[in-house]
């Protein structure tokens, strides 16, 4: 179970002085999603958890271990962004074993596997360029499975996509959510992504984050 509690942050140079406090619980295998407006503070959330920005209080625990002792490189998590960051020169593979830093023979044959998993496993080869949108975030996707880390971060990252490569990637963030056992965030503004794959949907309103029931 990945456990916020009491997290709370303010931005020191912002000209009010909004104090952030974020509740929220995720369990192995689920998914929760994050609405709120533009500006609310949702962002703000994954880059604590990441451990871009420090957090002033609270904890964030994953099975009962304290995580915001630890440094960037020594988290748990992946993220996946809207914008997928992929090397246009480089092939499928090439991207993928990126996510690694330093690999062995072992990683390749990790690479085709999940390449299975994101249904990508005749473009290991291709250029990164030549592919569709949807298919470049599968390719960040399987990046990400690579890593093999129990906290997926999702900032909105189908927002870019036509309505049914959308669906079809949420339900595949779905799938390997319950396969690779993961604890799935998700940033959104689109209410049908919550329904489609979200247990439970939070708020973030006057920077708090709330349950919606
Ligand atoms: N580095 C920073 N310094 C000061 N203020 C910041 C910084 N980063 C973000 N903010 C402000 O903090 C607030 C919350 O930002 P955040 O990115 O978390 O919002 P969000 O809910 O993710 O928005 P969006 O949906 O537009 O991405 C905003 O008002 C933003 O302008």
């Amino acid at each position: 179970m990945l456990k916020i509690k009491n997290l709370q942050y303010s931005y020191e140079n912002s000209n009010s002085k909004e104090n952030y406090t974020y509740n929220l619980e995720v369990k192995e295998q689920e998914i929760v999603a994050i609405l709120g407006e533009s500006g609310s503070g949702k962002s703000t959330l994954l880059d604590l958890i990441a451990g871009f920005i420090e957090a002033l209080d609270g904890s964030i625990t994953l099975n009962q271990k304290e995580l915001l002792a630890l440094g960037v490189e020594k988290r748990p998590i992946s993220i996946l962004f809207q914008n997928h960051n992929l090397f246009e020169h480089l092939n499928v593979k090439k991207n993928i074993l990126l996510g690694l830093g330093k690999t062995n023979l072992n990683d390749e044959k990790r690479v085709r596997n999940i390449l299975k998993d994101v249904g990508l496993e005749e473009f290991e080869n291709t250029l990164s360029s030549q592919l569709s949108g949807g298919q470049q975030q599968r390719v960040a996707l399987a990046r990400v499975l690579l890593r093999n880390k129990p906290i997926l971060l999702l900032d909105e990252p189908f927002s870019g996509l036509d309505e049914q490569t959308k669906i079809i990637m949420l339900d595949l963030v779905k799938n390997i959510t319950q396969e690779h056992k993961l604890h799935t965030i998700m940033v959104t503004h689109d209410k049908h992504d919550c329904e489609r794959i979200a247990s439970k949907v939070y708020k973030m309103k006057d920077y708090l984050l709330l349950e919606e029931i």
